[in-house]
């Protein structure tokens, strides 16, 4: 199996790579972006793609977020949560006063703001494919910038000096990561599970988004993540991204998706997988698969 993942060797894409399952026979593949990852995947380049989708500091990484739900026909088939902790790191011992310009990723950035505010002030941020390609690409070019801010794993491989650790504004970040394969079997239900889904705002239709939410709550579905993004077809279009809690196989989920679609027909299922920390999901007496069994038994005997 091959897995593409947003690179290079270092990322933290690729430490979440290693936790899915299957990454100890998988091939390992790079991509320059989360875009071409997933690229790779529809055209049969990898088997699957392993990408960010979500911080606990800077919120849903929207490149992931915006092609599985509009642009590629990707399934999710599993989640894994890393801790992030980040350093600042230069090819040759530099004072971080002397500090002028710092490179990473944009949502490595986003995760030390406040410290290079109070600790390099002025300092000119330079936009990165990762925080890998930034720490890569010190030992590269000199004049790409002074230091990058990266991976304490990364930055041991490549023999970078370290100015400072542990610089991210809010100990104990977490970044969420995905699988995403073909539209195939869908993972079983262990009862941990999160379904995600992106759901077109039905247009001209007061009440649209109480009416979806409405299903959710009425078949007693917790929603763990929603968004609301841009399909970037025309001013004040929009769609929700939402991760639910449970799998397509239950009732209660199948029923809720069902009575959307008939508001937003072009509602898409993005996958049900095993949930990262493996919290069990509620289900209340009244959305019980018994319960749901029961009154379809019953509207049985009646058409009877
Ligand atoms: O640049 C990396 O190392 C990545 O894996 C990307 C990424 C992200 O997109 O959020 C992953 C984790 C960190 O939050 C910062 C950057």
């Amino acid at each position: 199996m091959k897995y593409a993942y947003l690179g290079p060797a270092g990322t933290f894409t690729e430490a979440a790579l290693l936790q899915m399952p299957g990454a100890d026979t998988a091939e390992r593949v790079p991509a320059a972006s989360v875009l071409s990852a997933l690229a790779m995947v529809e055209d049969d380049d990898a088997d699957v793609a392993v990408v960010p989708i979500e911080n606990s500091v800077e919120g849903g990484v929207t490149a992931t977020l915006d092609a599985v739900s509009v642009g590629h026909n990707l399934h999710i088939t599993a989640e894994t949560l890393v801790p992030i902790t980040f350093v600042l790191a230069s090819a040759a011992p530099m004072p971080l006063d002397r500090v002028r310009s710092i490179a990473t990723h944009s949502h490595g950035w986003a995760q030390v703001r406040k410290w290079a505010e109070a600790s390099v002030p002025r300092v000119e941020f330079v936009p990165a494919s990762s925080t890998a390609a930034a720490a890569h690409g010190l030992t590269r070019d000199p004049a790409i910038a002074d230091a990058a801010v990266c991976a304490p794993l990364v930055a041991e491989q490549l023999g970078l000096h370290v100015i400072a650790r542990e610089i991210e504004d809010v100990p104990g970040a977490v970044t969420r990561f995905v699988m995403a394969a073909k539209p195939g079997p869908v993972p079983a239900m262990t009862g941990a599970d999160k379904t995600t889904v992106m759901i077109p705002l039905p247009e001209d239709h007061p009440g649209g988004l109480m009416e979806i939410l409405e299903h959710f709550a009425t078949n007693g579905v917790n929603i763990c993540r929603i968004e609301s993004r841009p399909t970037g077809f025309g001013m004040g279009d929009y769609f929700f991204s939402m991760d639910l809690e449970g799998h397509i196989a239950e009732a209660r989920i199948a029923d809720a998706l069902a009575g959307i679609h008939r508001i937003s027909p072009k509602i898409r299922f993005l996958g049900s997988y095993p949930r990262a920390d493996g919290k069990p999901q509620y289900v209340g007496p009244e959305v019980s698969e018994t319960a749901f069994s029961a009154a379809q038994r019953w509207i049985e005997s009646l058409r009877r």
